[in-house]
């Protein structure tokens, strides 16, 4: 006949040490062959007695266990094999019973002839249902083994979205994605934690999963991380004022009941889950409310997070009326992990395009803020930021860097003659002939109305040939503004960057070395002293470039 098992829960209100040998049969159950029998436990503080019979003979080779799961929070279990002395199992952890997660293997040496007798006691007030099977030992350790690869390719899936979103916070320095990056670090513990597969392969004994507190501080860890991303990532301060201060409240509370966790250790441990899931089966609904409102309320990410958030939030709500034994759902805990991932895949998808969004919009704003709008050269500031910073990497070393400081003569004359729209347009070909004239590399600036800088990453003599062919530059070729010719001749003063100068010293040297050509006249260049270890030169280039004025 087919191998089946019979449990019978006995109905005894007294604490015996040894099975009884009379009492009233509460339940009666049969398992079909291999498959797990489920034997709920009505609240009873004298623990349960179960009495088990086999249908058929189960050989003595010791392949088939007695397969023991149940809740957590079961106290000690004594085993009564049929034909061997009982044996006290304390910890799902102890001796060969370490291949189960949350569970019990015991073994049946001896073989277990039909019509005997085995027992069990489960001390403990559990209220919870307890599941048994007699199962094949191969089989129940390839089961087990897949489960770890579950687990083990869960925990790094999680651990490189993870690291993915640590690195969007390295580049952007916004805590939306520090905060989820830990809230995944801690996701990823506390499934390790789950599974008790951490404390196999890492011999870790803080990992095991009837260390409690270890559990409970991660999963609290991971609710407030959860909080404090979800009302960034909403923009609940700016969308819903009252919903961020509600997700505050909730972040202040948890961290209060994560204090008194950390500080009452063992004699809060029991009643923590308890009210850790009550506090979390009320806000999951919250939760989903607040992230459609959100969304109504055209919150950019919103529909990402009702995507990411609502199967992960349904499987936690399920978990936590599973660990509160309002429901009987074994198979959560196994599921809670895989929904976690999905929500990292989809939410880093939407946290990707956050970054891109912002890098974009950063990128345009500094455009606009950087340059200036007539000719769309660099501005003023924007030159001195490149400098300081240069300044403080220590990249402006003695007569690396030349700044060239080009005026155009005489532009109010051009402005009075021709107008200002021809001298604006004057302005710009004067922008983009000074950058025809310099290498791609070197910056060009325009400082104030008519001056522009040229920093250029050259020795002294190269910056002054540079300098020499913006001049000329300039002077052999006017302008053909309206079909007007106009001629613009510039000046120059250079000035060669010092050891540990600062950005505006160098600037200021420049400026100096123009102001001392512009009385010498047209087309002249200046350099700054001690550029070289002589004195500051003045030179003429040529003769005075063609005046338009006469
Ligand atoms: N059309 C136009 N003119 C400008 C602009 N910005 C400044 N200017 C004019 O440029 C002239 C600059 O004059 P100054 O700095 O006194 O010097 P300059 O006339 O070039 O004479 P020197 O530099 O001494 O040779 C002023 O007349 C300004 O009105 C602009 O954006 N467009």
């Amino acid at each position: 006949s087919a191998q089946a098992l019979e449990v019978e829960l006995l109905y005894t209100e007294q604490e015996l040490s040894s099975p009884p040998t009379v009492a009233p049969v509460q339940m009666r159950a049969v398992a079909e062959p291999g498959e797990y029998l489920k034997v709920p436990l009505p609240r009873r503080s004298s623990g349960y007695w179960l009495r088990l019979t086999t249908h058929a003979a189960v050989p003595r080779d010791g392949r088939q266990v007695l397969v023991l799961r149940g809740a957590q929070s079961l106290g000690p279990v004594v085993f009564h094999p049929p034909a061997s002395a009982p044996r006290v199992i304390a910890q799902g952890i102890d001796g060969p019973s370490t291949l189960l997660r949350r569970g019990w293997q015991l073994p049946l040496p001896n073989g277990w002839p039909p019509a005997t007798v085995a027992y069990l006691h489960v001390s403990g007030d559990t209220g919870q249902a307890l599941r048994l099977g007699l199962i094949d030992g191969d089989r129940l350790v390839l089961r087990e083994r897949a489960g770890a690869r579950l687990a083990s390719a869960t925990f790094t899936a999680l651990v490189l979205v993870a690291i993915f979103m640590f690195g969007l916070w390295i580049a952007l320095r916004d805590l939306l994605y520090l905060s989820y990056a830990a809230y995944l670090a801690c996701v990823a513990i506390y499934s390790m934690l789950l599974t008790g597969d951490a404390a196999e392969m890492l011999t870790l004994s803080w990992m095991a999963p009837d260390n409690l507190l270890a559990r409970m501080a991660f999963g609290t860890l991971a609710v407030i991380l959860q909080l404090i991303f979800t009302a960034r990532f909403l923009e609940l301060a700016r969308l819903m004022p009252r919903a961020a201060r509600l997700v505050s409240a909730m972040v202040w509370a948890l961290f209060g009941l994560l204090a008194v966790l950390l500080v009452g250790q063992d004699r809060v441990v029991r009643w923590y889950p308890v009210m850790i899931h009550m506090l979390l089966l009320g806000f999951m609904p919250i939760s989903v409310a607040v992230a459609i409102q959100a969304w109504r309320k055209g919150a950019s990410y919103a529909g990402h997070f009702i995507a990411g958030w609502t199967p992960l939030l349904a499987m936690a709500t399920l978990m936590a009326g599973h660990q509160l034994g309002l429901i009987d759902v074994p198979w959560i805990e196994r599921v809670l992990p895989l929904g976690a991932v999905l929500q990292s895949g989809v939410l880093a998808l939407a946290l990707s395009q956050h970054a891109a969004n912002r890098h974009r919009i950063a990128l345009l704003a500094r455009q606009s803020a950087e340059r200036d709008t007539l000719t769309g050269a660099l501005n003023r500031a924007a030159i001195e930021q490149m400098l300081a910073a240069w300044s403080q990497m220590g990249h402006l070393g003695a007569s690396r860097y030349a700044v060239l400081m080009v005026d155009l003569d005489d532009f109010a004359e051009i402005n009075a003659r021709h107008g200002y729209v021809v001298g604006d347009t004057v302005m710009q070909h004067a922008y983009t002939r000074i950058r025809g004239l310099v290498r791609p590399d070197d910056t060009v600036a325009r400082m104030e109305s008519d001056l522009f800088a040229v920093v250029s990453e050259c020795r002294l003599e190269d910056a002054e040939l540079l300098a020499h062919r913006v001049v000329d530059g300039f002077q052999q070729r006017p302008f053909n503004v309206d079909g007007h010719d106009i001629t613009v001749t510039v000046s120059i003063g250079l000035a060669m960057s010092r050891r540990g100068e600062e950005a505006d010293a160098l600037l200021r040297r420049a400026t100096e070395a123009l102001a001392g050509v512009r009385i010498a006249g047209h087309s002249s260049i200046g350099v700054a002293a001690d550029a070289r270890a002589g004195e500051g030169r003045r030179q003429r280039v040529g003769a005075t470039g063609r005046d338009e004025a006469g």
